[in-house]
C-alpha cells in the first residue's frame, strides 16, 4: 500500500485534527471523534486492516477507523485504571498500513515488544514508539498496564513469493540461534510494510544485508536498491550528495546531478551510518522524508521523491539524544518508526560454523561467478576441516570485528590451507589465542608473509583487484608484493582497470 494512500485515509479520519490540537484536547473531545457516518466510516473500511485490542483483564475492543483512545480518564476508550498511565495515553486506528498505534504525548511513553508469549518482558528494552502501523501482533505497555493488539492481516497469504522454508534460512542472512529467530521474525512482519526501520548493532554484524533482505522481502523489491554512507559525506559537499544539485549550483557543479532519493524511486534508500550525519543536514532530512520531496542544490524546484527509508547505525542514538544532543529526537523517530537489532556474532555464537560454510559458500560462488557445485563442497567441507580444538577456540574468541572479521579469517585460511587440516585460530588477532593453541609454533613472519602472497596469487588466479580488495591493500600495493615474494611475474597479472 503506498504511502500516498496511507495519508489519503489519515486525511478523512484525523487528518481535521492536527496532531499539536489532539495533544491539547481532552479525552471526552477525542471519545467523541467517533461518531464518524457509517457510510464513510464503511467507504474508509474497505481498504484498512481492522484488529481488535485485549486489555490485561481479557475484555477485547474492536480497532477500526475511528481513533480508540487508551488512557486513564473514565471517558476514554479504554480505560486503564493504572495512575501510571497519562489520562489519554495512546490512540489505536485501523489503517490500509495496518493498526496505526499513535502515543499522545503520555507522560511515561509507549513502549512496544512482539513478545507476545513472554511471562515477564524485559520492558528497558523494548521499543518507545511515538508513531507506528502494526500488521501483526504487538504488546504495549502503557504505564503499568499492558494491551495486546491483534491486527487481522497475514501478509505470507499476501505475498505471491513462496515462503522462506523456515526461518533459519532467510534470504541472505545466517543464522539459527534464538536472536537471529527473533530478528527473522521482525523482518518478516515489518518489511513487508512502509515503516522506516532502523537497524541496529555493532560494527560488521551484517546490517547492510538486514537492509538488503528487508529491501527483498518489502514491495519495493522490484525497485532499486541506493546506499548512502552518511560516514562518507564530504563535509563541503554533503549537502549535494544527499539532495543532488543543478548545473552551476555552486562552483565546480559543470552539470546536473540527480540525488539518491531520486534514483532510489520506487525502491529503497539505506541511509548507513545515519548517526554520523552532519547536524546541519537533519533538519533538511526530516523535512525530506516528511514532505516526501526534495529541492536539488541551486534549484527552486522541489520533486517528488517515493522511496522507504531503511537507516543503520552502530550508535546508541538514544544516548547521543539525551546526553549529548548530536542526534535530533524528530529525524530519530521519523526513521526508527520500527528498530530491528543485529546480534553481536558473539552474542549469537553458536551460528559460526553455519556462517563458516556460508561465507566459503558465497566466496567460492563468488569467484567462481555464480553458485557452483564445488562451491556447495567447500561449504560442506569446511566444518569438517576444523578439528573439535580449533573448534572450540573460535568459539572463546570474542569476535569484536563480528562477521567482517570471521569473514577475513576463513578467506585467507582458505588460501593459506587450500586443503587438509584448517587450523583457522591461527589467523585470530589476539595473541592469547595463538598461544592456547595446540598447533605448532608459528613459521617466521617473513615466510608467512611469502607464503600468504603466493596463495592469494593462486586463489584468486592471480585477479589484483580480489587479492588487494581480501588483503584490505590498495591496488599498487598488493601488486607490488606480489612481485616481491615472486608469486607472479608483471606479466602474468591481469591487470583489470
Ligand atoms: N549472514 C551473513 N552471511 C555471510 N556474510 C555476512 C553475513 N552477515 C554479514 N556478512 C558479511 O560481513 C561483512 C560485514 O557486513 P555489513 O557490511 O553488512 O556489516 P555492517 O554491520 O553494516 O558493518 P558496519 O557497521 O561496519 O557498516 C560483509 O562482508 C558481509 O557480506
Amino acid at each position: 500500500m503506498s504511502t500516498l494512500a496511507h495519508r489519503k485515509i489519515r486525511c478523512t479520519v484525523v487528518a481535521q485534527f492536527p496532531l499539536a490540537l489532539r495533544r491539547r484536547m481532552q479525552p471526552t473531545t477525542l471519545a467523541t471523534m467517533r461518531a464518524i457516518p457509517s457510510t464513510r466510516k464503511q467507504a474508509q473500511s474497505k481498504e484498512v486492516i481492522p484488529g481488535v485490542a485485549v486489555r490485561q483483564d481479557g475484555t477485547r475492543f474492536p480497532i477500526d477507523t475511528t481513533p480508540l483512545v487508551v488512557g486513564r480518564h473514565e471517558r476514554t476508550n479504554i480505560v486503564l485504571k493504572d495512575p501510571e498511565a497519562s489520562a489519554s495515553h495512546v490512540q489505536l486506528t485501523a489503517t490500509a498500513l495496518g493498526i496505526e498505534i499513535e502515543d499522545m504525548d503520555s507522560a511515561n511513553g509507549t513502549l512496544l515488544t512482539t513478545d507476545m508469549l513472554g511471562e515477564r518482558i524485559d520492558w528497558t528494552k523494548a521499543q518507545r514508539v511515538e508513531r507506528i502501523w502494526v500488521k501483526h501482533p504487538v504488546r504495549l505497555r502503557c504505564g503499568n498496564s499492558e494491551l495486546k493488539i491483534f491486527p487481522e492481516a497475514d501478509f505470507t497469504n499476501r505475498d505471491s513469493d513462496p515462503e522462506p522454508s523456515g526461518e533459519e534460512d532467510f534470504p541472505l542472512l545466517t543464522g539459527k540461534s534464538p536472536p537471529m529467530r527473533a530478528l527473522f521474525r521482525n523482518l518478516r512482519s515489518f518489511a513487508p510494510t512502509e515503516l522506516s526501520i532502523l537497524i541496529t548493532g555493532p560494527t560488521g554484524v551484517g546490517k547492510e544485508r538486514v537492509a538488503r533482505a528487508i529491501h527483498a522481502l518489502s514491495a519495493r523489491r522490484r525497485g532499486p536498491f541506493v546506499t548512502v554512507d552518511c560516514g562518507a559525506l564530504p563535509a563541503t559537499l554533503a549537502d549535494s550528495e544527499l539532495f543532488g544539485h543543478v548545473r552551476g549550483g555552486f562552483t565546480g557543479a559543470t552539470e546536473d546531478r540527480a540525488s539518491p532519493f531520486e534514483l532510489a524511486k520506487g525502491g529503497t534508500i539505506f541511509l548507513d551510518e545515519i548517526g554520523e550525519l552532519p547536524l546541519d543536514l537533519q533538519p533538511k532530512l526530516l523535512r525530506a522524508i516528511e514532505t516526501r520531496e526534495i529541492k536539488r542544490v541551486g534549484s527552486n524546484q522541489y520533486i517528488k521523491i517515493d522511496v522507504r527509508i531503511v537507516a543503520a547505525t552502530h550508535r546508541d542514538l538514544i544516548r547521543e539524544i539525551n546526553d549529548e544532543a548530536s542526534f535530533r529526537s524528530d529525524l530519530y523517530y521519523r526513521t526508527a518508526e520500527f528498530t530491528v537489532h543485529v546480534p553481536s556474532l558473539r552474542d549469537r555464537i553458536e551460528d559460526l560454523p553455519l556462517l563458516l560454510s556460508s561465507l566459503a559458500e558465497e566466496e567460492k560462488a563468488r569467484i567462481a561467478g555464480g553458485p557452483t557445485k564445488e562451491a556447495e563442497d567447500v561449504a560442506e567441507n569446511i566444518v569438517k576441516r576444523i578439528s573439535p580444538e580449533s573448534m572450540d577456540r573460535l568459539m572463546r574468541h570474542d569476535w569484536q570485528g563480528n562477521i567482517r572479521e570471521l569473514r577475513s579469517v576463513v578467506l585467507t585460511g582458505l588460501v593459506l590451507w587450500p586443503r587438509g587440516p584448517l587450523p583457522l585460530e591461527q589467523r585470530l588477532s589476539d595473541p592469547l589465542g595463538k598461544m592456547a593453541s595446540s598447533n605448532p609454533p608459528p613459521e617466521p613472519l617473513k615466510d608467512v608473509e611469502k607464503n600468504y602472497w603466493r596463495r592469494m596469487a593462486i586463489y584468486y588466479n592471480g585477479k589484483v583487484s580480489h587479492i588487494a580488495a581480501q588483503a584490505g591493500v590498495d591496488r599498487r600495493t598488493a601488486k607490488k608484493k606480489l612481485i616481491e615474494f615472486g608469486a607472479f611475474d608483471w606479466s602474468d597479472l591481469l591487470d583489470e582497470d
